[in-house]
C-alpha cells in the first residue's frame, strides 16, 4: 500500500518543488485539493487528517493553524517553517546533524524542517563543537548569500517584474533575523551568532560562510583537523559532502538544482585563519530536499528517492 501524503500549499514555491519530487513515485499517493479549495479550512482539514503524511510549505501562522486542525494521532508531520523549529516536542529535521538524529527523525510524529541558512551554517559548524575544536562561547559569524527564490512567492515576482534588480542587497541589518535563535539553540553555543545574509539575482542556490581565527582557539586546530572532523562527521552521508578546501573560487551555483549539500574548509593553515564554506540550494536541501529526505526516513522508504544528488 502506497503512503498517503498531503501537501498544504503545494503551489507555492517550495511546495511545488516537493510536488515535483514526489511526482512518477509509484510508493507515494497525493492528495491534491483543487485550486479553489486549497485555502478552505474545511477541505484542508480532511486532507490533513486523510494524510499519513503532511508537509507543510505556509508561511508561519498557517502552518500552525494546519497542526492545530490535525484531530487524529495517525498523521505525521513535516513543517518547512519557521513555526516549531526551537519548540519542545518538535524533532528538528536535520538527520546528519548529530548521532542518532536520523534514528529521531524516523520515529517523530512532528518533524520541524530546518530553515535554509541553518542548514549551511550547522553542517559546518556543528561536528566542530561537538569536537570541541572550536569553543561553545566562541562569538560566531556566519555569512550568506541566498538566491531570490528563498523569499518565496513575493520575491520571485518583485525580481521578476521587469524592472532593474541590484546584483546584491545586503538586509537583515538590525541582526534579528528570524533564523538567529535557530542557529544558537542547534548549534548548542552560548552566543547568539552575528548573521549577516544578502540576496543576490540568481534564482536559487546559497553559499554560506563562516570565518574562523583558528590560531585564537585554546586547541588552535588545524584547517586540516576541521576538515577531518567534518568528512567523519558526514562520511556515511550520500547527501552532505565534504571535498578538499582548495578550490580557487566557490560560486553560489555549484550545488543549484540538486539536494546536495557541499562543505569545505578553505583557508591560510600558516596563519590559522579558516573560511568555512557550505554550497546548497535554498530550494534543495534548505527545503524541499530536506523534506523528501524526512518524508523518506519517516515512511521507512528509500532514503534518497526523489532526490537529486
Ligand atoms: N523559499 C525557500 O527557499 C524556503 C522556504 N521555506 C519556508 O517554507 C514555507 C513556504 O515558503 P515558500 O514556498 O517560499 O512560500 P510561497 O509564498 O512561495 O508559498 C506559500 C504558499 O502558501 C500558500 N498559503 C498561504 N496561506 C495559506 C493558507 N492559510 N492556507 C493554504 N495555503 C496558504 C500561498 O498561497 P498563494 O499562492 O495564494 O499566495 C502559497 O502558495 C515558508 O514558511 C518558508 O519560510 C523554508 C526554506 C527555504
Ligand atoms: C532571500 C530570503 O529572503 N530568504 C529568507 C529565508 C528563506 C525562508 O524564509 O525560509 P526559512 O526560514 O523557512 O528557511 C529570509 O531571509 O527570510
Amino acid at each position: 500500500m502506497s503512503t498517503r501524503v498531503f501537501i498544504d500549499g503545494a503551489v507555492g514555491t517550495t511546495g511545488l518543488e516537493i510536488r515535483d519530487r514526489l511526482a512518477g513515485r509509484t510508493d507515494i499517493e497525493q492528495i491534491i485539493l483543487d485550486d479553489e479549495l486549497r485555502k478552505d479550512a474545511k477541505a484542508r482539514a480532511e486532507a490533513l487528517n486523510a494524510a499519513d503524511f503532511v508537509i507543510l510549505c505556509l508561511p508561519d501562522a498557517a502552518s500552525r493553524e494546519a497542526v492545530s486542525l490535525i484531530d487524529n494521532d495517525r498523521t505525521r508531520v513535516i513543517d518547512a517553517s519557521t513555526a516549531f523549529r526551537t519548540t519542545e516536542g518538535w524533532t528538528y529535521g536535520f538527520p546528519e546533524l548529530e548521532p542518532g538524529a536520523a534514528d529521531a527523525v524516523a520515529s517523530a510524529a512532528r518533524v520541524s524542517n530546518p530553515g535554509c541558512y541553518p542548514t549551511g551554517f550547522l553542517a559546518l559548524v556543528r561536528p566542530l563543537i561537538r569536537a570541541g575544536l572550536i569553543p561553545a562561547d566562541w562569538p560566531l559569524t556566519v555569512n550568506a548569500l541566498s538566491g531570490y527564490s528563498g523569499g518565496g512567492k513575493a520575491m520571485i515576482a518583485d525580481y521578476e517584474n521587469g524592472t532593474p534588480h541590484s546584483a546584491a542587497r545586503a538586509y537583515a541589518m538590525a541582526l534579528a533575523h528570524k533564523h538567529v535563535s535557530e542557529m544558537q539553540k542547534h548549534a548548542r553555543v552560548e552566543h547568539a551568532p552575528i548573521f549577516t545574509p544578502a540576496v543576490v539575482n540568481t534564482y536559487r542556490g546559497m553559499l554560506v560562510e563562516v570565518p574562523l581565527p583558528l590560531h585564537a582557539f585554546p586547541r588552535r586546530p588545524s584547517l586540516a583537523a576541521c576538515e577531518a572532523a567534518l568528512r567523519d562527521a558526514y562520511k556515511a552521508s550520500p547527501i552532505v559532502r565534504v571535498v578538499d578546501g582548495d578550490a580557487a573560487t566557490v560560486a553560489i551555483e555549484d550545488d543549484a538544482g540538486t539536494d546536495r549539500l557541499t562543505l569545505r574548509v578553505c583557508g591560510n593553515a600558516e596563519t590559522g585563519q579558516a573560511r568555512l564554506i557550505a554550497t546548497l540550494d535554498n530550494l534543495g536541501k534548505g527545503a524541499a530536499g530536506a523534506a523528501v529526505q524526512n518524508l523518506n526516513l519517516m515512511a521507512g522508504l528509500d532514503p534518497v528517492a526523489g532526490l537529486t544528488l
